[in-house]
């Protein structure tokens, strides 16, 4: 038998108020694996991510499952304690500074100071530059090195599914590699990924594997590899009308 996929959902409907905007949608990350779902402005990605995280309930007959347990009326706050964050945008506590803001987030993993100690002090060894600012207000942060803190805060809590949002938004090409390294560095600790990304660039140089949604549902599936050589068919499949 197959092994359970990390995350999957099935006929996934959603809608804001009478407007309906993801039509039986269905996807899967598989344990491990990095998955990207990309298309253009308004196609339904961050919804999805919604209803994936549990912010969304999706309409009658949809499911979402987390390692094989279905997962579709598990609040948001539970999923994480079951292995499954999310990251969207660059958010943090503007006023506290990085290392208390880390040391929050720690709490979520443990209460015992020495073992907080050390994953904060883990998440300052893979990122040097926190170290550096960590008396300084997240607030006072570049928007490169808050995205640094936000990756921190998931090193420490180690999910086994992650789903990020508009990872690269307004950040310097230069910071995103940089990021995208840290990115790949979690997966390698065996954080399966979905990731939804504008710049379909940034998308397939860091996923195995990625969808491509029009109008609310999924309209092709793709490996990176596959798309490496095939810029006509990545630019049809960003400027829409297959569906
Ligand atoms: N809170 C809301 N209330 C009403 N409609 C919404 C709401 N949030 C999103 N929508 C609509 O749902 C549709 C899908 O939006 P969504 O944000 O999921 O798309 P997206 O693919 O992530 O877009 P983008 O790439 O521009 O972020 C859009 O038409 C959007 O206007």
């Amino acid at each position: 038998m197959r092994p359970a996929d990390a995350l999957s959902c099935a006929a996934v409907d959603a809608s804001y108020g009478p407007v309906q905007v993801l039509y039986g949608v269905n996807v899967r990350v598989a344990a491990g694996e990095m998955v990207g779902v990309c298309g253009p402005n308004g196609v339904g990605k961050t919804t999805l991510v919604r209803v994936l995280a549990g912010l969304q309930r999706p309409g009658a007959g949809g499911r979402v499952l987390l390692e094989g347990r279905d997962i579709t009326g598990v609040p948001a706050a539970r999923r994480v304690r079951l292995g499954l964050s999310t990251v969207v945008g660059q958010q943090a506590f503007g006023s506290l500074t990085v290392e208390e803001n880390l040391r929050m987030y720690g709490y979520t993993v443990s209460r015992r100071d020495g073992r907080l100690r050390k994953a904060v002090d883990g998440a300052f060894a893979v990122f040097p530059r926190l170290y550096e600012r960590r008396d300084q207000p997240a607030s006072t942060l570049s928007g490169g090195e808050r995205q640094m803190l936000v990756l921190a805060k998931t090193l420490i809590q180690r999910p086994r599914v992650l789903l990020i949002d508009e990872f690269s938004l307004g950040l310097a090409p230069v910071v995103v590699g940089g990021l995208l390294e840290m990115v790949r560095r979690l997966n390698r600790l065996g954080t399966a990924l979905l990731v939804v990304e504008q710049s379909v660039n940034v998308a397939l140089s860091l996923v195995d594997r990625a969808y491509f949604m029009e109008k609310g549902t999924i309209v092709a599936e793709h490996t990176s590899a596959d798309l490496a050589d095939r810029p006509d068919l990545v630019q049809s499949l960003m400027l829409g009308g297959h569906a």
